[in-house]
């Protein structure tokens, strides 16, 4: 059996309606084993970066597997998340967009905007998403592998346009100092 996902939500104000029913529904779904939320509550106006970057500090920690964040236009939570190494997160209010997201850029975050999709068309996405799963030997694998050289920090990131295979990728240090 594929196993499960743990899955972090979040949302500011702006997406908490939209927040709540989701982990309703996630938490319904015989895919998904734990769903942690990152906030935020009712009466609770703390602004979107500081629940997307927690909500993306749990998916770079492997503390879950992926994210679904909700504020507003779902920009925001978008920009934020993707601040902390290793997430990548989009936006994306269509089926081909979500599908894209994962099995062509293996993102691990997926974000949504309350005042931009209907709640119906929210609920079928994020149920779309849990069927994906990114497969490392395909051939985006490769360009996942060169998008995330751009985050080493240590210089090589401005080489990172020649990284063209995976044996030079396997020569480039991580910023842990570990190879590979
Ligand atoms: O959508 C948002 C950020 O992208 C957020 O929910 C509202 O932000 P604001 O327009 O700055 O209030």
């Amino acid at each position: 059996m594929t196993a499960k996902w743990r899955i972090a939500v979040g949302s500011d104000d702006a997406g908490l309606a939209y927040k709540e029913v989701l982990k309703g529904v996630l938490r319904d779904d015989a895919r998904v084993l734990e769903v942690v939320d990152v906030g935020v509550g009712e009466d609770d106006q703390t602004p979107y970066p500081h629940v997307a970057v927690a909500a993306a500090r749990l998916v770079a920690e492997e503390r879950v597997d992926r994210a679904l964040l909700v504020c507003g236009t779902g920009l925001g939570v978008a920009i934020s998340a993707n601040k902390v190494a290793g997430v990548r997160a989009v936006t994306a209010h269509d089926s081909f967009s979500v599908e894209r997201s994962v099995l062509s850029n293996n993102a691990q975050v997926l974000c949504f905007g309350q005042r931009v999709i209907g709640l119906g068309l929210a609920r079928r996405l994020a149920l779309e998403w849990l069927d994906y799963r990114f497969d490392e030997s395909s051939g985006s694998a490769t360009k996942v592998r060169a998008l995330s050289a751009y985050e080493l920090g240590n210089g090589d990131a401005d080489r990172a346009d020649t990284l063209r295979d995976d044996e030079e990728l396997a020569r480039t240090p991580r910023p842990d100092g570990v190879r590979g």
